[in-house]
Formats: structure tokens, C-alpha cells, sequence
């Protein structure tokens, strides 16, 4: 429990050490810092003393060309590889979930056995059935994953991630394998649970429509670092065919090119 200023003792011996190894950033309540971040695969500097500070909730979204590195980035902060130099707090490693642009469901597992995989307590199968309605697959838990479409397998890959209450969701190219009319469905879908769960939202997308669509910040990445950090402040659910949307598209999509103009 936290001490309130009023029953806080002080601690005049307190070593100034203590203080000074507490994160600043842990007190300043992000949910995710990156200070100094470089990565490098032998002579390839793929990422290069990148800085990032994502508040609780926020929804940010990673763009760039092929190989600029979103999706080392991303690996990164999932803690799935070190940086060569810098520091990454992301928060506790179990609060953390992960989804790709494919579902990787296990075949020998029916659908609900996949979600409720790594949850323990005799409740698991009743949270996976329920993590499996919110995402709009109530009655599909006894199925096999081979009978289902590749969009119902994403949000299958969705349900197994939100059943643990995740603080960051690291999405990578979620949708990039499904149709367009499927990936709008599941734009309003993902925007619509982390509405009601107030998770934290990094997702890496080559779709700068989907960014704009889905994210308060959009961060372009280029040359190793973060090019662009453009806020979007369109309401929501947002309309595509609103004309702030695709100014802020173009814009984006500019700087993605390579020659923004800043009329
Ligand atoms: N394990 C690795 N070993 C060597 N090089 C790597 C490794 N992982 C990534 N790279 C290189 O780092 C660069 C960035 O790769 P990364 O996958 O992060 O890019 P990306 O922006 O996600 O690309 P894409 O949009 O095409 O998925 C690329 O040049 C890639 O070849």
C-alpha cells in the first residue's frame, strides 16, 4: 500500500541512493519508457538511442518501411530481446501479452483449451468461455481451430491475450493476413475492448489508415528512431471518410514517403 504525505515518515538517514535507484518513471506513472534504446545486429544499426514514454492506456501505433525496425522495437519492449545499449521498463513481464499476424493457435487444442493455456484454478475454462464472448466467439469453444476462419482465429489469439488482464498489449501486424472488410471488423473490435479494459496498446501496422483509425499517437519510424510522434485527437468510433482523418493520413503517409510538406 502507499504511504499518504501525512503518515509518510521521514527518513532523515535515508540513504539518497534509494531514492535516486527508484525509476523516475515508475513514479511518474508511465506504462511503458524507453530511455536511450539502441539494437544493433552485428555492423546493422537497427535502432539508434530512441527515447519513448507511453502514458497508461494509451493507444500508440508504430509505422514505417519495411525494416526500419517496428518490429525489433516491439520485441524489445515484449522482452523477448535485450537492447544492445539503453533500457526498456515496460512494466511486469505477466501483465504483458503479445499477438502476431498469426493466431499460432495449437491444432490439438480446441479453441477454449487455447485461450484458457498458462491460466490456472478451476474457473479457467469459465474465463476462457467468457474472453471468448467478448470477442464475439461465444459457442466456438469446443470447436477445433482448424475450423475456424482466419479472422475467428485472430480474435481467438485476442480472447487467449485478454484473459490475463494484460496492463500492454503488443500487437504485430495483427490483421495483416485478413481481408479488408475482416480487418474493419476487428478495428472496431480491438478499439472497443481496450475501451472497456483500459489496457495499454502498442500495435505495429504497414496500414497508416489503421493507425489513424485506431491510435491516440502515431509514431513513425525512421533511421533508427522516432521520426514523427503525431497525436490524433479524431473522435471515436472515427470515419474514415471524415476529412481530418484523411488529412492526417496523408500527412502521415508524407512523412512514410519521405517528403512531408507541413502546409
Ligand atoms: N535477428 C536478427 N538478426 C539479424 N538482423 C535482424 C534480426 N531481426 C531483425 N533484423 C534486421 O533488422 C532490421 C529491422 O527489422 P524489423 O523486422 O524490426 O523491421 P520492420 O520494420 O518490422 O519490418 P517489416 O515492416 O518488413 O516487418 C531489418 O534490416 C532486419 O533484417
Amino acid at each position: 500500500m502507499w504511504l499518504t504525505e501525512l503518515d509518510a515518515p521521514v527518513l532523515p538517514d535515508a540513504p539518497d541512493a534509494a531514492h535516486a535507484a527508484q525509476p523516475l518513471d515508475t513514479l511518474r506513472g508511465l506504462a511503458l519508457t524507453l530511455r536511450g534504446v539502441s539494437k544493433s545486429f552485428g555492423p546493422r544499426h537497427v535502432l539508434q538511442d530512441l527515447d519513448l514514454g507511453v502514458a497508461p492506456g494509451e493507444f500508440v501505433a508504430l509505422v514505417g518501411r519495411s525494416g526500419c525496425g517496428k518490429s525489433t522495437l516491439l520485441r524489445l519492449i515484449a522482452g523477448l530481446d535485450a537492447p544492445s545499449a539503453g533500457t526498456v521498463d515496460a512494466g511486469a513481464a505477466h501483465e504483458r501479452r503479445l499477438m502476431f499476424q498469426d493466431a499460432r493457435l495449437l491444432p490439438w487444442k480446441r479453441v477454449a483449451d487455447n485461450v484458457a493455456l498458462g491460466l490456472a484454478g478451476r474457473d479457467a475454462r469459465d474465463r476462457a468461455m467468457e474472453a471468448l464472448a467478448q470477442v464475439g466467439l461465444a459457442g466456438r469453444g469446443n470447436d477445433w481451430p482448424a475450423t475456424l476462419s482466419g479472422g475467428q482465429r485472430q480474435r481467438v489469439a485476442l480472447a487467449r491475450a485478454l484473459v490475463h488482464r494484460p496492463r500492454l498489449l503488443l500487437l504485430d501486424e495483427p490483421l495483416g493476413a485478413l481481408d479488408a472488410l475482416t480487418r474493419l471488423e476487428m478495428h472496431r473490435l480491438i478499439e472497443q475492448l481496450w475501451q472497456r479494459h483500459g489496457f495499454t496498446a502498442l500495435l505495429v501496422t504497414h496500414d497508416v489508415a489503421e493507425a489513424v483509425a485506431l491510435a491516440d499517437r502515431v509514431l513513425l519510424i525512421d533511421r533508427g528512431g522516432i521520426e514523427l510522434d503525431a497525436a490524433v485527437s479524431l473522435p471515436r468510433p472515427r470515419s474514415r471518410t471524415a476529412p481530418d482523418f484523411a488529412a492526417l493520413e496523408e500527412r502521415v503517409l508524407r512523412h512514410v514517403l519521405g517528403h512531408p510538406v507541413n502546409a
